[in-house]
């Protein structure tokens, strides 16, 4: 089996890493990741085990390959860019968007009809060049058709993905799994970000009234669009993100106040932002996650002072 993963990052990086025993691996990523990989191979730390990993990297992809599977692990505000880059490989090839947030997969089925959705809970921090450490596991991942529906390319893959260790699940409505994950995402990420906090803060009354707001605005988005997760209503999920989520990454911060500290934009636009577009869309009020929206692009814009 051939795998491709372009925009190989964190994330990137760690899955060609676990991969790369398993199967035939190259990744396009930064040419000093790419170095760096060449030199001494990936280093990984944590939770996915200590080890050093060796696989194809450069910022290119080997001239005339075809792959069996590809997965895009850039953020989202890199999507459209590496699909237009890459659109001859990606084309009629199965393309799984890695990625947290709503709307990358739309994106990826403009250039091939073959898209698969995927959602992983884990922590992976950079640690220096071509070193990942996995900090937080927090379920396994999942992949599936998008936007729903059971599929054996899925199937295949899983069984990959599992045989390299990670724990890793199919799904018939990926599209319910990702907003699950950005449910999750949207409530903690902005606001431990703009707030500098752990996400364990975020519990108190202040923040949660605010993150209340978020979460059923959601909800009626996901309604008009007839997603559905595991949690009935916006109670439901708030108890549950309340009592388990916030509990079990208490102490993390925020991937969106990384990227603030290292000076770079967010993906809000894929978090709240898309939940505010698509509310406008439907005709309905988001104004938690409008407002959450400006407030980190303001934050983004002092960035650039
Ligand atoms: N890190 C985490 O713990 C988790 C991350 N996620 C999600 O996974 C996705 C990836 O996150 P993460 O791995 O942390 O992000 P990273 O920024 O670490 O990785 C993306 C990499 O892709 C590179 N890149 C972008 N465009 C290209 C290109 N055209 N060619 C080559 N390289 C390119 C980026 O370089 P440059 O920065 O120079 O543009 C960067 O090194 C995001 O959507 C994130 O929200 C989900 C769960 C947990
Ligand atoms: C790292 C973790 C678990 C929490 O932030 C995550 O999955 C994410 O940021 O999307």
């Amino acid at each position: 089996m051939k795998v491709l993963i372009l925009g190989a990052g964190a994330v990137g990086l760690s899955l060609a890493a676990r991969l790369s025993d398993h199967c035939d691996v190259h990744a396009v990523c930064r040419q000093r990741h790419a170095d760096a990989i060449a030199e001494r191979g990936l280093v990984l730390t944590g939770l996915w085990g200590e080890g050093t990993h060796r696989f194809s990297a450069s910022e290119e992809v080997p001239a005339g390959e075809r792959y069996d599977y590809i997965f895009i692990t850039s953020k989202a505000l890199a999507t459209r860019a590496i699909c237009e880059q890459f659109a001859d490989v990606i084309r009629d090839t199965e393309t799984v968007s890695l990625q947290n947030g709503i709307g990358n997969e739309e994106i990826v089925a403009e250039y091939t009809d073959r898209v698969i959705g995927a959602t992983i809970i884990t922590g992976f921090e950079w640690r220096g060049d071509a070193r990942v450490h996995i900090s937080v596991v927090g379920g396994p991942m999942k992949l599936g058709r998008f936007p729903d529906g059971p599929d054996p390319k899925v199937d295949a893959l899983v069984a990959l993905v599992e045989k390299a260790g990670i724990p890793v699940e199919g799904s018939d409505h990926i599209k319910g799994d990702l907003w699950a994950k950005t449910l999750y995402n949207s409530s903690l990420n902005p606001l431990g970000a703009l707030m500098n906090v752990p996400y364990g803060k975020l519990l108190h009354p202040m923040p949660w009234g605010i993150i209340e707001h978020v979460v059923r605005e959601a909800y009626a988005v996901m309604a008009e669009e007839g997603v559905r997760v595991p949690w009935p209503t916006a109670d439901d999920y708030l108890a549950y993100l309340h009592d388990v989520q916030v509990p079990s990454t208490a102490e993390h911060h925020a991937s969106m106040l990384q990227d603030i500290m290292h000076g770079h934009l967010t993906e809000i636009d894929f978090m709240n932002g898309e939940i505010a577009a698509r509310a406008r869309k439907y005709e309905l009020d988001a104004p938690y996650n409008d407002c959450i929206t400006r407030l980190m692009h303001f934050r983004e814009s002092l960035l650039e002072q």
